[in-house]
């Protein structure tokens, strides 16, 4: 697997500020809490499990992270700088995150080759890599003409990650991203996770804690549903 040289520019320095630095982020529906507030910080070599039971808010916290969701209140820094609810902080967050989502965010009509063209378009992609190598990287060489509503759940989230590993994102948000996967498709994932962190790239990963963690500098948030009166 070639790993992305352009990202070890950005290793660890003393002074160098958290990938991502997370304090008093809280998030609720009709006014019943549904997490927080919660701090953490994320370092560049770095993965964050984010345990905890079903509905404990795990989705909902890559969502707020992602902008997916607007929180109630708390800071989100990336890099050391605030996002302060501007029209740039689309932009800020589409270069320093890429999320994967449950669904898959692929076009049923176009080729698999075509999802990742048209997702490069849109996010862009690192220079050393292509989605031709990409989808052989993620298992997928000989499905490049496949439509994407042809292909099988776990070739989905192949397809999927092939579209992560373009990405020139620094910070990984994964929400379960073992699920739908045979045992190589979790080793994959686990591969990926190593390489991208070792190359000073982060990760946020979703888990019930039913699978091995990825063999890489690991800090755990668990989520707990909040008591309610
Ligand atoms: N679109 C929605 N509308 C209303 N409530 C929602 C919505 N999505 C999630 N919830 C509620 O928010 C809470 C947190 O859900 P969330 O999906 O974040 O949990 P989770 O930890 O990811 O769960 P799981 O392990 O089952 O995936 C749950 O009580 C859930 O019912």
């Amino acid at each position: 697997m070639t790993t992305p040289a352009h990202r070890s520019e950005s290793a660890a320095t003393p002074e160098r500020a958290a990938l991502l630095e997370v304090r008093g982020l809280r998030f609720s529906r009709n006014d019943e809490p549904v997490f927080g507030p919660l701090d953490f910080d994320v370092d560049a070599g770095e993965a964050l499990l984010v345990q905890g039971d079903n509905g404990a808010g795990k989705t909902t916290l890559l969502r707020v992270l992602a902008g997916l969701l607007r929180p109630d209140g708390g800071d989100i820094r990336l890099g050391g700088h605030a996002l302060m609810g501007r029209a740039r902080d689309a932009a800020e967050r589409s270069h320093a995150m890429a999320y994967l989502g449950h669904l898959p965010a692929l076009k049923a009509d176009l080729s698999a080759l075509e999802n990742l063209e048209f997702l490069c378009g849109l996010h862009g992609r690192r220079p050393t890599q292509s989605p031709e190598a990409a989808m052989a990287v993620t298992g997928l060489a000989g499905f490049e003409d496949a439509l994407a509503r042809q292909l099988s759940a776990g070739q989905k989230k192949r397809l999927s990650l092939a579209r992560l590993w373009l990405s020139p994102a620094p910070l990984w948000l994964l929400d379960e991203p073992y699920a739908n996967l045979d045992l190589e498709g979790i080793e994959l994932v686990n591969r990926m996770i190593q390489a991208h962190l070792h190359e000073g790239g982060a990760t946020l990963v979703t888990t019930h804690g039913a699978y091995a963690a990825p063999p890489v500098r690991t800090k755990m948030l668990v989520m707990r549903r909040p008591a309610h009166a």
